[in-house]
């Protein structure tokens, strides 16, 4: 068993998502795991996050930024938090994440992200068997015919009349699990009007959050894909707003704010136990 390690840590957030972001840029911290992340998300016994950041060195690019959903799964791509860490940096940045190389530009309270390009494939998304991506032929009760997009991590977004008025937090929960979706799915539900998209989000390993900037990432570009949406797009969430701007053919460029809330420290073994 190590002695005793102190670890500093920052919460921040974006658009109220928020995040525990660790920060290893020099290679000094432990090794993180599924469980360790879950018990440090946790909103009763832990720090209490949305996603688990870490930073860690990169042979690919300026550093590393992993990112762990609050129930401990590691995932490929986190909008809001990119945000956060471009302000965290302070200049900007190419980043390696599992879902791509992504670029930080900080800005006067927030940062532009360029999310990468999105993938409309059904294999990309990924689905368990192919299907046309832009209106799938298939429904969970009144939700019918979603768009999928994966812009580093899977989507799917069902264009309907009231965000507000969808049972999220009911259905949001079988379509993430559905069997369709073999890596799970994040489950978007927007409207379009006066050329803004109105969208809420249940993320995959999380649930209903405040906001999701990849989910608005993959709305604003299934809204100017296939609904005539023109770019760049204000995508208006629960916590905030986000500008999107997408041509065919190019990358993601996402703008909004970011914010620390404070930082602290945590004992690693009252968390990691023995397992380190
Ligand atoms: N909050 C995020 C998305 C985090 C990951 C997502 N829940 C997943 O499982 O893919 C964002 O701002 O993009």
């Amino acid at each position: 068993m190590r002695g005793a390690m102190r670890i500093p840590f920052t919460k921040m957030h974006g658009l109220g998502n928020d995040f525990v972001v660790l920060d290893g840029r020099n290679g000094s911290l432990p090794a993180m795991s599924p469980p360790v992340a879950k018990a440090l998300a946790d909103r009763k016994t832990g720090i209490g996050c949305d996603q688990l950041i870490m930073l860690e060195p990169s042979d690919a690019a300026d550093f590393r930024m992993r990112i762990f959903n609050a129930d401990g799964g590691e995932v490929e791509a986190c909008g809001n938090a990119s945000r956060a860490v471009a302000l965290l940096h302070g200049q900007p940045a190419r980043v390696e994440t599992s879902g791509g190389v992504i670029a930080l530009e900080p800005l006067d309270g927030g940062a532009r992200v360029d999310m990468g390009t999105p993938r409309f494939g059904w294999e990309d998304i990924p689905l368990a068997y192919a299907m046309d991506t832009a209106s799938m032929p298939v429904s969970w009760e009144s939700l019918e015919n979603p768009a999928a997009v994966n812009v580093g991590n899977p989507h799917v977004i069902f264009f309907v009349e009231d965000p507000y008025a969808v049972e999220l937090d009911r259905l949001g929960p079988l379509i993430e699990t559905d069997p369709l979706f073999p890596a799970r799915v994040n489950v978007n539900v927007a409207s379009i009007a006066d050329g803004a998209i109105t969208l809420r989000v249940w993320e995959r390993g999380v649930g209903l959050t405040r906001a999701c900037g990849t989910g608005a990432c993959a709305t604003a570009v299934a809204a100017i894909a296939h609904k005539g949406v023109t770019s760049p797009v204000t995508v208006h969430l629960p916590g905030g707003d986000l500008e999107i701007a997408w041509e065919q053919g190019g990358t993601i460029l996402m703008t909004g704010p970011a914010t620390t809330s404070f930082t602290g420290s945590f004992e690693w073994s009252d968390f990691a136990g023995d397992a380190t």
